[in-house]
């Protein structure tokens, strides 16, 4: 298997090399030259098996020979030992033809947990093989940078350094980030939004002297094996409905479109989704694109769902890549446009080609928390700001397909908001309990790429 990226002039890479770069050097996403198929007897197999067995299966192939069958058996064994639910993925039902899939049982209470353990595992396999020593830098709107610190903590190779914008996540969000003691952790808070931490984050990545020096590796969705690891679920999910015999639906609480894309990639694979419905908060841009077409960012309005707090969707580029016909040049002038401060319009052909897969809508704040209170009236459910925005928005397309919601977040991250909404206060789980006694560790940084390749330069010795 090889991965090309949505640019188009950057080295072509096997899994191993395309994981261990995170950017294209040219700017872009990496992505699979082709997706492999899955025909329905194979899909149809996937019913009854444990899901590190059913991930075995569908991620396969897009590894090559980067790992072998016994490394990936224990790799993936290894990712989801500490799961907090025999299922990892469970799927209950909030009301006819509407189900919910859990998504939080990982170490970090956040979807995140399923790829990023995952490729925590990985990166340790890849690198005692080379003996190389990189240095992860992340980007987070709150969980992303929670999930990557759990899975590298500690570990002698690897230093990680964790962006995540000052004030703008929630107090249990930043404890998991400055809470952990290990020397290779290193959490930034950055004075500004969310899409500065990651424009930052891609301007590290175009230093080429700086990304050298440093062993620079990404493990944000930038990342293909991110999204890999995170297709799985939406095979099991929608094989435990009926699939291939059925057709189901998702909607997936949106930002930067890396979870989304991965259900995408697996309705390429040939899983039958009819329909992928993009929900956003109020930082709409998603939503406003496919519906108008004009990609226009319009600065970012915190809400209760901080981690969709974003304008600049990293992974959106991956689907116009598919939308224009794989178009690297028409990418490439597409994001120069966004870079520029304008936004970009979508040519005709590629909004019908996306709107063929994604449909999408939005929830306003009072929506989302009107949302979380009706559904735990109703069911005893307790959802979190994120997977609300989804239930909301997922409520206005159901139809005759049966929906699945993705829950991407335990509600305990986001107290208040649930506290206020449904007058209870989530609990996080016990071995959790001390987060707010823990002694928080963490540098404030200015939004300044000089700045910040300095404390990395002095923090990593390189
Ligand atoms: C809880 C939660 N829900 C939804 C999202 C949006 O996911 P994505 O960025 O893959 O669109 C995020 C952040 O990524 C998140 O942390
Ligand atoms: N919502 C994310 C933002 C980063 O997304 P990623 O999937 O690209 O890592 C977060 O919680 O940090």
């Amino acid at each position: 298997m090889r991965y090309v990226s949505t640019r188009g002039t950057a080295p072509v890479l096997n899994f191993e090399e395309a994981m261990l770069t995170g950017l294209a050097r040219d700017g872009g996403l990496y992505v699979p030259e082709m997706v492999p198929q899955m025909p329905a007897e194979e899909i149809a197999a996937l019913a009854g098996l444990r899901y590190e067995d059913a991930a075995l299966r569908i991620m396969r192939p897009y590894l090559g020979d980067s790992f072998s069958d016994a490394d990936l058996t224990g790799i993936i064994a290894r990712a989801y030992q500490g799961f907090g639910h025999a299922a990892r993925a469970p799927l209950v039902q909030l009301g006819p033809n509407h189900f919910l899939l859990e998504l939080f049982h990982g170490p970090t209470l956040a979807f995140k947990d399923f790829a990023m353990q995952l490729i925590g595992q990985l990166f340790q396999t890849a690198l005692a093989r080379s003996g190389q020593r990189i240095t992860i830098v992340g980007a987070t709107s709150g969980d992303t940078g929670s999930a990557a610190i759990e899975a590298f903590r500690g570990l002698a190779n690897v230093d990680v350094f964790i962006l995540f914008p000052h004030g703008r996540v929630s107090e249990v969000q930043r404890r998991q980030m400055t809470t952990p003691t290990e020397s290779n952790v290193h959490a930034l808070a950055l004075d500004g939004d969310f899409d500065d931490c990651q424009a930052r984050l891609k301007d590290m990545f175009n230093d080429f002297a700086f990304r050298d020096a440093v062993g620079l590796a990404g493990v944000n969705s930038i990342n293909w094996a991110r999204v890999l690891a995170q297709v799985v679920y939406y095979f099991t999910s929608a094989v435990s409905l009926g699939a291939p015999h059925r057709r189901i639906s998702f909607t997936v609480p949106t930002g930067n479109f890396g979870d989304i894309f991965a259900g995408s990639i697996a309705r390429r694979m040939g899983l039958p989704i009819e329909r992928l419905v993009v929900a956003t908060n109020h930082n709409d841009i998603l939503h406003r694109a496919l519906a108008s077409g004009a990609y226009t960012p319009a600065g970012v309005t915190p809400s209760m769902s901080p981690s969709m707090d974003i304008q600049v969707s990293s992974n959106f580029e991956r689907a116009l890549f598919d939308a224009y016909g794989r178009d690297g040049v028409a990418v490439a002038q597409l994001m120069q446009e966004l870079k520029s401060g304008a936004g970009f319009t979508i040519s005709q052909g590629a909004l019908e080609a996306l709107r063929e897969v994604f449909a999408s809508g939005r929830a306003s704040e009072q929506e989302t928390s009107a949302t979380i209170e009706a559904i735990h009236d109703a069911t005893g459910q307790v959802l979190c700001p994120h997977s609300a925005v989804g239930v909301k928005v997922a409520g206005d397309h159901l139809g005759p397909t049966p929906m699945i919601s993705l829950a991407t977040a335990h509600p305990a991250k986001f107290p208040d908001a649930v506290q206020a909404a449904t007058g209870q206060r989530p609990a996080l789980p016990p071995r959790m309990a001390d987060l707010f006694e823990r002694q928080e560790r963490v540098t404030r940084v200015p939004n300044d790429l000089h700045a910040l390749k300095a404390l990395i330069h002095e923090r990593t010795g390189r």
